[in-house]
């Protein structure tokens, strides 16, 4: 008999009050759950008010109940979703009524995107850029895990395999004919095919380190000399008292992070230590602190006292700015946390400059991509070098391209060699 997977449910909405609280429901006993707490499945697709009861026929709630088909639904399989009134009375109402029907379950975390997954209607990097979007907070982590959810790695690293594959069943169409007359060199298409793959899987690599930020955010470190008010700006940028501010030099010793959306980016403002020669073990425990955590941050924002000359080196594209401006006359670089004056050009700045490095990411947001395109562009370096030492080296050139195709493959998920071999025979151009 075939496997039939439990038919799983739960609560897809967050927990709590709320206006409205969706229930969903999905595997092949969604019928049975209808008639438990409504009756007939409603139209497909169509939003349908049904009055919920419990199996003595009490009231549960007046509900939406939505049914999608097998196949037209988000996990693939049917699925019911009720839209039921956000009280935590309700939903656990209804949870405890489909808990007690025969083949239903209390789905676990992820378990219907798993089956997404599983029944074809995600591929493994979508489900990457849902779970992006669902944790997304800014504009930037929106329109990026948006982009990956749409499978838009997908079709790209599928425009590369689709190449590969040509590549490979060229150089294969060689191998076989050997021994006879091969009317043609395939050698220039097979290398031209391998340059647009490996020019695009360059520029693809090297986003993964801007959309990696953009996924979890950028680190800009406020620094500057003890008492030049740097707490007092992160306070100011953050719009609440989230570090201490005091008269005395060395306030604050350890990094104090603020998360915070900084015209769609998403940004952790790091208060540091005051920078100085210090006696004070602890002080100086903090100062390399902030050394460290600001050599690593993406940006650097320096305060300066005038007529100080402060104790550290800034790195080119690093944001400058005169300390205290409310005490300086006509400074037009300086800023003043405790004024508020010349805030709103700094906030710019920086989201110019972290916008800058935003732009360099590409389609690809994760180390695991990274990897795998990584992987892939050795083996199609390899095959390139190999090419070159002309018809009786093909087989191992075909070998790494077929070892690119799978590093490719497990971007998406798709690892099915026998697939990967019917494909490459099935485009062979050379009747045998
Ligand atoms: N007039 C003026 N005073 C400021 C300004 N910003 C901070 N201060 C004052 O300068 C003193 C030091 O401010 P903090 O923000 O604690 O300075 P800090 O750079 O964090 O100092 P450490 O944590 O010790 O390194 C406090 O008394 C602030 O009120 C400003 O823009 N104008
Ligand atoms: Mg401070």
């Amino acid at each position: 008999m075939a496997y039939v997977p439990d038919t799983i449910f739960a609560l897809a909405t967050a927990p709590g009050k709320a206006g409205v609280a969706v229930v969903r429901v999905s595997g092949s006993h969604v019928k049975e759950a209808a008639a438990a707490l409504f009756g007939e499945l409603p139209t497909p697709r169509m939003a349908s008010l049904r009055l919920l009861k419990d199996r003595e026929g009490r009231r549960l709630d007046q509900a939406l109940v939505l049914y999608f088909p097998e196949k037209n639904s988000f996990t693939g399989e049917e699925v019911l979703e009720l839209h039921l009134h956000g009280s935590i009375a309700v939903v656990n109402a209804v949870l405890r009524e489909l808990s007690d029907l025969d083949g239903l379950r209390l789905a676990e975390a992820g378990e219907f995107t798993r089956r997404a997954l599983e029944n074809g209607c995600l591929d493994l990097a979508q489900v990457e850029g849902l779970a992006d979007l669902i944790d997304s907070e800014t504009e930037a982590q929106r329109r990026q895990a948006l982009r990956v959810l749409s499978g838009d790695l997908g079709t790209l690293a599928g425009g590369w395999r689709e190449n590969l594959i040509r590549a490979a069943a060229l150089l294969e169409a060689t191998i076989d004919f050997a021994d006879e007359e091969v009317p043609v060199d395939v050698s220039p298409e097979v290398q031209g095919l391998l340059q647009s793959v490996r020019a695009e899987l360059a520029t693809e690599i090297a986003g993964v380190n801007a959309a990696e930020r953009i996924r979890t955010g950028f680190e800009v470190a406020i620094l500057g000399a003890p008492n030049v008010g740097k707490s007092t700006l992160l306070n100011a940028l953050a719009g609440r008292e989230a570090a201490i501010t005091s008269e005395y030099a060395g306030t604050t010793r350890d990094v104090i992070e603020v998360r915070m959306d900084l015209n769609g980016l998403p940004v952790t403002l790091l208060d540091t230590a005051g920078l100085r020669d210090t006696d004070d073990h602890v002080e100086w425990i903090g100062i390399e602190r902030a050394r460290q955590r600001a050599e690593a941050a993406d940006l650097r924002v320096f305060l300066v006292e005038q007529g100080q000359h402060p104790d550290f080196e800034p790195l080119p594209g690093d944001v400058i700015r005169a300390a205290k401006a409310d005490m300086l006359e006509n400074d037009a670089n300086a800023i003043s946390g405790k004024t508020g004056q010349g805030i709103a050009a700094l906030v710019d700045e920086i989201t110019e400059k972290l916008s800058e490095q935003a732009g360099r990411s590409g389609i690809a947001t994760r180390e695991r991509h990274r990897v795998a395109m990584s992987r892939a562009n050795d083996n199609l370096a390899a095959a390139d070098a190999v090419l070159a030492l002309g018809p009786d080296h093909y087989e191992i050139a075909a070998e790494e391209l077929r070892s690119a195709i799978r590093a490719l493959d497990s971007i998406v998920g798709r690892v099915d060699v026998e697939n990967l071999l019917d494909e490459i025979f099935s485009s062979f151009c050379i009747g045998k």
